[in-house]
């Protein structure tokens, strides 16, 4: 593995980051960089950059129903439009920030894909308590500890500058893939991201 790193700001209540993180093994096959998981809160970014939800156009979240459908069957992954889409993910992605504080990269990583398919496969509500305790301990975490750990005021703390740092650096949306100062952003934009990868 190269000493180089893509960053990949996500957040589970994205579909379009869902489809990413499946990628994320491949990604790192192919280009021999690695993968660092960096939970921030898709709500915030909207906030800051004045962005919206691209399915509040109507027409454009007909489309995407059928694009995010083609996607998953290109990848070969499951993938349903979620009952409680859009949620708000804030409980879910302090329990990431949680790991990421407790237990480094490699916690978000364990908890990252787990909980994208809880929510975006299996229809679950990623924001209850109950659920995030059984997908955690599920992936060999302590489930409980990590939601408690989710209300501290450091994991707060983390979460909201991991939001701020992704905004300040360019972000407007997700998923937002950083290698250094570029931005890949979009499911769509893997292949540019590798292509940057292949050219340096
Ligand atoms: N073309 C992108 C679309 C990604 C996308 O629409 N992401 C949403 C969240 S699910 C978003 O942040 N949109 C902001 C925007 O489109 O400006 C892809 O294929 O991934």
């Amino acid at each position: 593995m190269s000493d180089r790193v893509i960053e990949f700001f996500f957040d589970v209540g994205s579909p379009y980051t869902y489809l990413a993180a499946t990628q994320v093994t491949a990604i790192e096959a192919r280009t021999g960089v690695r993968v660092r998981h960096r939970p921030f809160l898709l709500g915030g970014v909207f906030k800051a950059t004045g962005n919206t939800p691209p399915a509040q156009v109507a027409s454009r979240g007909r489309w995407m129903v059928q694009d995010l459908g083609r996607w998953a069957a290109k990848y070969g992954v499951p993938f349903a439009i979620a009952s409680r889409f859009p949620l708000n993910t804030l409980a879910t992605q302090r329990v990431l920030a949680a790991a990421e504080r407790t237990g480094g990269e490699a916690a978000v990583r364990a908890l990252a894909l787990p909980l994208f398919r809880a929510f975006w496969v299996e229809d679950r509500d990623v924001s209850s308590p109950a659920v995030l305790v059984e997908v955690a301990n599920a992936c060999g975490l302590d489930g409980t500890m990590l939601v408690e750990s989710a209300n501290a005021p450091e994991t707060k703390e983390l979460l909201r500058a991991s939001t701020e740092e992704a905004v300040a650096r360019g972000a407007f949306g997700a998923p937002s893939f950083f290698v250094g100062d570029q931005l890949f952003f979009g499911n769509d934009r893997i292949g540019h991201l590798e292509d940057l990868l292949a050219s340096h």
